[in-house]
Order: C-alpha cells, then structure tokens, then sequence
C-alpha cells in the first residue's frame, strides 16, 4: 500500500490557488525531499498531509485512509516551520501529556517522552522548560515530540533552518539513523543539505508538481562536478575538454564545473583529473559523481 496517495489535490485560500491538482504515489523507505520557491505551496501540502486543512478538491490518502483518521492516530506527525513547544510546562511533563493524548497510559506515556529525548540527545535536559534551551536543543526537542509514539512519517518543514553546521548535521544524522523505521519527508531550501539525506526530490512551483529527481540515479549519470579552490578555470576547461572521452565541460558556478563524458571507465577519468590538478598545482574542494541537486532541478 502506498504511504501518501495525493489524486488530483487541489488548495484555494479565497481566490488564491496554493495547490493545483497535485497527483503522486510515494512509498515508505529513505527521506524524501520537497523543494520550491517561497511560496509554491509546500506548506499547505503538509498541512493537508497531516488533515490540518481539507482539501477544495481531489483526495489524499495516507497509508490508506484520510489524513485526520482515527486509524493514524500516533502513525504521522509533523514539525511544523514555527513550531514552538509550551513555554510554561517541562520537556517531560509536556510529552507525557503528548503521549496520553495519543492514548498510552501515564507510565508509557512518560517512558515514551524519556525514548524520544533520549534518541534527540536530551535526556539531561527532560525536567526543564523550553526557554532554558539553546536554538539548536530547542529544535531537537520539538523533532523528539514528532517522534513520540514511533510514527511512520513524519514531515519535517525546515528541520534544520537557522542551526549553526554542528547543530544542523546532529539533526540530519538522527533523521539517517531514524529512516530505517520512519519514513520523513523534507522541506528545505538547503538542497546540499537534502542531497545528503534524500534519494527522492518533489518539485513544487505554483502549485503544481513539477519533476520528481531520483538524487540515486546520479551514480549511473555520465557526469562529474567538480569544485575547485585553486585553478586557470580557461585552462581548466582547455585540458579536461581535451581529455579522451570528455564531451563538454561547462562552468555552473563561480568554482564548479560539470564534466559530461561518454567514457566506460570513470576511474581512468578520475585519475586523469588528479594527473591534471597535481600537475598543474591546482586545488580541488570537491569531486562529486553526477550533477548537483541544483544543476538538476535549476538547468
Ligand atoms: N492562510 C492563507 N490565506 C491566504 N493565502 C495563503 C494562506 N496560506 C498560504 N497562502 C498562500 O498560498 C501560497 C502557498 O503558500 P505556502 O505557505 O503553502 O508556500 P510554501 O511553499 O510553504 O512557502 P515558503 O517556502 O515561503 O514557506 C502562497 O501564495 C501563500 O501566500
């Protein structure tokens, strides 16, 4: 069975047409990334994902049935961008209270609260109200709370939006750690960041779907980025364009470079690269297989 079955859905504010007949099929398994400008629509897809808001037409369906269901009780959650947790009660008092509310007994409910801390890290901090934590420990806690009840999806909008690096790869490790129970669906502007986490990309634009990107499929694509820190970028192109088996080299960015060849062996490519930088005394930051998630979804 399908985890989320969109047919034809559609989401009118007033005149304004937030989503327009959004049709898809996605099955549980590795985070999934929604992407798209300010405004596209993602955050209503959520909204009526979870049965925040009802659809003006179409259906959505999750794991089978209709998202506010009495039958996804504690099987889909989400973190909304601004969530906040109450100011006024401990981690662990307000979990516990998340937790009867999904129907476990006060003890469960209570031991739940403590997993789910746990797994975010924050065990030591369970007696103490959310004003007391940092940016970066307050979003974890808010992730623990859409964890409670080990749910099979969870939407995360923005997970990481204004985390220092550290903070922000602790949340993407736990959401790693956690896609082989959970199945998370992502919506971010950091595409760097959902290339390292997804292998499905949804692109939404005014409402509508665009094209799905199966970020796997770069490993079989005939292509190379590469980022360099030091080079001639006009000699650069020069000499890997004349590189046997190389078709085009196309500047993308200011450092970045992407190199389609038609080569069978990619590892004689890739040596062919090292020869050149290491001759030429060029500094590279990066060689990725493939083209971006960028270059993908933008060229
Ligand atoms: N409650 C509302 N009333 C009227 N219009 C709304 C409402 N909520 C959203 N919209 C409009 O619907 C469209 C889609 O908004 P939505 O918040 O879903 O986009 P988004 O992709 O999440 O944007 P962002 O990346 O900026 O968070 C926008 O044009 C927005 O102005």
């Amino acid at each position: 069975m399908s985890l989320i079955k969109c047919e034809q859905l559609s989401k009118s504010y007033g005149s304004k047409l937030a989503l327009n007949s959004v049709s898809i099929e996605l099955s549980s398994g590795s985070p999934i990334a929604l992407v798209g400008p300010n405004g596209a629509g993602k955050t209503t897809l959520f909204s009526l994902l979870c049965g925040y808001l009802l659809p003006s037409s179409g259906s959505v369906t999750i794991l089978g049935e209709k998202p506010s269901s009495k039958a996804l009780l504690g099987k889909v959650s989400s973190l909304p961008q601004d969530a906040t947790l109450d100011p006024n009660l401990n981690l662990i008092t307000q979990f516990t209270l998340f937790g009867t509310l999904q129907g476990l007994t006060a003890k469960a409910a209570k031991d739940e609260g403590l997993r789910v801390l746990s797994l975010v890290g924050l065990s030591d901090v369970s007696e103490q109200k959310p004003q007391s934590l940092s940016h970066g420990m307050g979003k974890r806690a808010s992730i623990a709370q859409a964890l409670i009840g080990s749910p099979q999806l969870v939407l995360l909008d923005e997970p990481t939006a204004g985390l220092d690096p550290a903070n922000a790869k602790v949340i993407r490790d736990l959401v790693k750690t956690l896609s082989t129970d959970i199945t998370f669906v992502i919506s971010s502007h950091n595409l760097d960041e959902l290339e390292k986490l997804c292998d499905q990309v949804l692109y939404l634009d005014q409402g509508q779907l665009g094209q799905s990107v199966s970020i796997q499929e770069n490993l079989t694509d005939e292509y190379i980025t590469v980022s360099m820190q030091s080079c001639d970028k006009t000699q650069l192109i020069s000499e890997i364009s004349a590189i046997n088996g190389v078709n085009s080299v196309t500047q993308k960015q200011e450092d970045e470079f992407l190199i389609h060849y038609s080569a069978n062996d990619v590892i004689e490519l890739e040596v062919q690269l090292f020869q050149l930088f290491s001759q030429n005394n060029w500094r590279y930051r990066a060689i990725l297989k493939g083209r971006s998630l960028e270059d993908k979804l933008f060229s």
